[in-house]
């Protein structure tokens, strides 16, 4: 069975990135790219990544009106990555045509609470109430608009399993034991995230900035 890790390469530098995942390619399950990747290198970039032969989860977080959303699901035909994110606050109509325009082979996955958010961050935005209630809500919402899964933090994942027992769930703000946090703030552990019932552990920053990448990701992995 393939690893459940995602590896995320946070970096706007194509050669970089290359070569990160040169490093770990054996000890991940896949390679996440996000806007700083894609801002900088394109569709040129994602076919580059592509050659390593691993799944691609291209973490865009799209969020704008319906058929702003749709059009650029559109654009991605032809690099067809695994899993593609876009935010659950757009709305029931976004997340339905965002699906509708996605390929067959893309999970289109729904971010609810980003995980540097704590539910202090949650109420100076105007969202009353704990984060657990938020990424419920937001969870029904991508479900019944017939999302493929949701993007929440460890502490949520438990909880919304139970009301999509079949959902595919990415949980980023995964740290070891003791690991520097940096800027987030709703973390838990590869192994509890997993026993929690995640489906795919984005981990960036505990592989990526590590003196060796490869055996951090090793590390990591033996831990599951
Ligand atoms: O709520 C979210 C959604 C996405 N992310 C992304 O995951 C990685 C995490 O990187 P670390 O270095 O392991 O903190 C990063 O690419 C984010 O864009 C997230 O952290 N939280």
């Amino acid at each position: 069975m393939s690893s459940p890790i995602y590896v995320a390469i946070d970096t706007p530098d194509l050669a970089k990135a290359q070569h990160l995942a040169g490093q770990v390619r054996n000890h991940v399950g896949g390679l996440k790219l996000g806007l700083e990747f894609f801002c900088a290198n394109g569709h040129h970039g994602v076919h580059e990544m592509m050659k390593f032969g691993l799944p691609i989860f291209l973490d865009l977080k799209l969020h704008d009106i319906p058929n702003t959303v749709a059009k650029a699901v559109q654009a991605l035909h032809g690099l067809e990555p695994a899993v593609l994110t876009v935010h659950a606050a757009g709305g029931r109509a976004m997340l339905e045509d965002a699906k509708a325009a996605a390929g067959t082979k893309t999970k289109v996955v729904a971010v609810t609470v980003l995980t540097s958010l704590d539910n202090g961050d949650l109420n100076e935005i105007g969202v009353n109430g704990a984060a657990e209630e938020q990424v419920t809500r937001l969870a029904e919402l991508a479900r019944d608009a017939g999302l493929d899964g949701i993007v929440c933090s460890g502490e949520e994942v438990a909880l919304v399993k139970k009301i999509w027992p079949d959902g595919y769930f990415v949980v980023p703000g995964v740290r070891p034991a003791g690991g520097a946090m940096g800027d987030q703030k709703r973390a838990v552990t590869p192994r509890e995230a997993l026993d929690r019932g995640a489906s795919m552990l984005v981990i960036g920053r505990p592989i990526s900035q590590a003196e060796d990448p490869d055996q951090a990701a090793r590390a990591i992995e033996a831990t599951l």
